[in-house]
């Protein structure tokens, strides 16, 4: 089945604050190279047959090329983010501006919520991060406006700060995640989730691999978790790797810039 993507062009790409460990202003980021690496990424997606729509950028905000903060969209509906930084704020209102344009319903967030970064959705439920960026309140107002089971998950390590820097979907059904991004309780309730789960290793999850994008059949991940990749093509699944090294010093990886705009 094509997904249908919003992507942001890094035009404005820069690590110009530090909000995530990843980021370090005195380091430098190379906007032309974080360009290219995004326009790769979008050429695997089109070439895997998937619908990319684009956002316009807005100058002053770097962040903005991670797109899977902006909003998550859910059975068309689309339930706003409301970033826990001000450096990002602006970010909420211009991509729910965007789908309005569009003519999607949409719902401002009351509580603070980075977006499909902490949401990510799955057939049934919707796997929900907290503990760095989204407040649970927001899990139970993302419940409501959705309409589906939100299950919350407590993040511990300040590296995976999103729920999606540590988990990702294969299927709808089953998933990956590095354990150690959780806590003992959550550890336990992923277990219980999810049994046949791939579990990632450290290594992995500290290239970002784990913040990919499956459509089912095909996974496309930072070219640099190796290991992961062997246990998804075991799986039977086609991996593209992706080059993204710039935007990671932001703290990002492919998921990261792409939000999933479900129908
Ligand atoms: C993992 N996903 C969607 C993300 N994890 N987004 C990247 C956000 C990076 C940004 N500098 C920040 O710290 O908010």
């Amino acid at each position: 089945m094509p997904k249908h993507f919003l992507m942001c062009r890094p035009e404005h790409f820069t690590v110009a604050y530090a909000i995530n460990p990843w980021m370090n202003p005195d380091a430098g980021a190379d906007r032309d190279v974080a360009i290219r690496q995004w326009e790769g990424l979008k050429a695997a997606y089109e070439e895997l047959g998937h619908q990319v729509s684009l956002i316009d950028p807005v100058e002053g905000l770097p962040d903005m090329v991670f797109a899977a903060n902006g909003a998550t969209v859910v059975g068309g509906r689309v339930y706003g983010a409301r970033f826990a930084f001000p450096e990002r704020g602006p970010e909420g209102p211009a991509y729910l501006r965007w789908f309005e344009e569009q003519g999607y319903p949409v719902r401002a967030a009351e509580h603070v919520n980075e977006g499909e970064g902490d949401f990510l959705t799955l057939d049934e439920v919707i796997l929900a991060g907290t503990g760095f960026r989204t407040d649970t309140k927001a899990h139970l107002e993302a419940q409501e406006f959705l309409g589906r089971p939100v299950i919350s998950l407590s993040l511990v390590d300040p590296r995976f700060y999103h729920l999606d820097t540590a988990l990702f979907s294969l299927d709808g059904r089953n998933v990956a995640y590095f354990p150690g991004a959780f806590s003992q309780g959550s550890q336990e309730v992923l277990r219980r989730l999810f049994p046949e789960a791939v579990l990632a290793t450290a290594a992995d999850a500290e290239v970002l691999g784990l913040n990919a994008v499956s459509d089912g059949e095909h996974v496309v991940i930072n070219s640099e978790a190796t290991a992961l990749q062997l246990e998804l093509k075991r799986r039977g699944y086609e991996v593209i790797p992706v080059e993204l090294s710039e935007l990671r010093k932001a703290g990002g990886g492919p998921k990261c810039c792409t939000l999933e705009i479900r129908a």
